[in-house]
């Protein structure tokens, strides 16, 4: 097999990647699924196929193992499991475009240089997103890597929905809204075009529920608003992120408490949110659920607050509701929180089939209601595969293996 794209999402605490390979209607098949926790005592690399079968795993005996280090390893496994020497490129997610970056991009020197000035935008993300980068082009300087922007999606956004109340000068200096998971909600765009395309031409509510978590207001596959705003800290109440804050508060922080601007980011980035909620219990909404104390049911009454709170008014931005899609690891695999959310916004016309949402695929919506629910499992790896492939089309270098037929 040729034209193997690799799709990396290297995050903070791991780096997951998806072998891929595109078949002519563009269905992306995932032949390997790797993923690296890069937390712990020390990273652990697993490397499985499409039925779940562990492939190659590698252990390091101690912590701060340089990204190149694992990189050239999993980049060995993928070409030992494969059998040949076979990837054409890597697709990255990279978490904030900033203002100038509004479709995927053929990496050079120049945008790599170009995206490190966002650090201060998406300090949680950018930096894990960028550093393998640099490291794939040391040790495999022929592959080409293509950038693809979760801000992206958004970029178009109406004014209303972009903008702060702030000086248009500082509009003018990227202090925007730009909102984010956009490779994910592009996603979700795309399978609703084959699989209920009266939802795809519609108005939809799409929550990517995952440790990050947004919803976005996708009106005839364009986000027309989003939870998420200049950075990924905005929102909704997440796993470790605190979501939506009156901004005096952080004023309060470093004029009163004594906090640098490290402190209060680490706070609002790493010890907030669920966890914060839960006493410190868990950022995991696994544990918060299992859990009988009290702090636990108040994190989760929060966090689904919110979610309802934020979909009236993505519902407001749509002039109505056709759709609401749950996404993401929790949206996918939580149907306790599923219920509770649609009960609360049961009054926007939204009725829950139990058993379907016990089942946990497809619509889940009884047949009567007058806004249909469905589960649509998110795949920002697909995406990143097609992106990738696009631009390297658009260079005239794919497919590597000869014409296309
Ligand atoms: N199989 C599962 N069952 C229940 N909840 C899950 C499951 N997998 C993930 N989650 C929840 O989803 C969160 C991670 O979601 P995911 O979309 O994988 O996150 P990330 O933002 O890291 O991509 C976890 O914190 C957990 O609460
Ligand atoms: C943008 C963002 O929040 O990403 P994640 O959910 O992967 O942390
Ligand atoms: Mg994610």
């Amino acid at each position: 097999m040729s034209d193997i794209i690799i799709a990396l999402n290297a995050g903070s605490s791991s780096i997951k990647l998806s072998v891929c390979h595109i078949q002519p209607d563009d269905t992306v098949d995932t032949l390997l699924a790797g993923h690296t926790d890069m937390t712990g005592p020390a990273p652990h690399f697993t490397l499985r196929d499409n039925k779940g079968i562990l492939r190659a795993e590698q252990r390091w005996n101690h912590a701060d193992v340089p990204y190149a280090t694992v990189l050239g390893e999993i980049l060995k496994q993928v070409d030992s499991t494969l059998g040949v020497r076979d990837i054409t490129a890597i697709g990255h997610r990279i978490v904030h475009g900033g203002p100038a970056h509004s479709q995927p991009e053929y990496i050079t020197p120049a945008l790599v240089q170009a995206l490190a000035a966002l650090t201060p935008l998406a300090p949680l993300h950018m930096p894990h997103n960028l550093e393998p980068i640099e490291a794939l082009h040391t040790l495999r300087p022929d592959l080409p890597q293509v950038a693809c922007f979760d801000t992206a999606f958004h970029h178009n956004m109406p004014f209303c929905a972009r903008s702060f109340a702030l000086p248009h000068s500082y509009m003018e200096a990227g202090i925007r809204r730009y909102g984010f998971h956009g490779l994910s909600y592009e996603y979700i765009v795309q399978r609703l075009r084959q699989t209920a395309p009266h939802l795809a031409t519609g108005r939809v509510i799409a929550a990517h529920l995952g440790s990050g978590a947004s919803l976005c207001a996708i009106d005839n596959g364009k986000s027309i608003d989003t939870t998420m705003g200049f950075s990924p800290l905005d929102g909704l109440v997440m796993s470790t992120r605190c979501g939506a804050l009156d901004p005096a508060v952080v004023l309060y922080l470093q004029n009163n408490c004594q906090m640098d601007t490290e402190a209060v980011r680490n706070l609002l980035y790493q010890h907030s949110g669920l966890l914060a909620l839960s006493n410190g219990l868990s950022g995991d909404i696994r544990t918060l659920l299992a859990s009988s104390t009290p702090e636990a049911a108040r994190a989760v009454e929060v966090f689904i607050y919110h979610i309802t709170r934020e979909a009236a008014a993505m519902a407001c931005a749509l002039g109505g509701v056709d759709a609401l899609i749950f996404s993401g690891g929790i949206g996918e695999n939580q149907p306790d929180i599923r219920a509770s959310v649609v009960q609360k916004l049961g009054w926007l016309g939204l009725r829950l089939d139990a058993e379907a949402n016990t089942k946990g695929t497809g619509c889940i919506s009884t047949a009567d209601s007058p806004v249909e629910i469905h589960i649509i499992p998110t795949d920002e790896d697909a995406m990143i595969a097609l992106h990738t492939r696009d631009v390297l089309r658009s260079k005239g270098m794919w497919p590597r293996s000869g014409p296309e037929l």
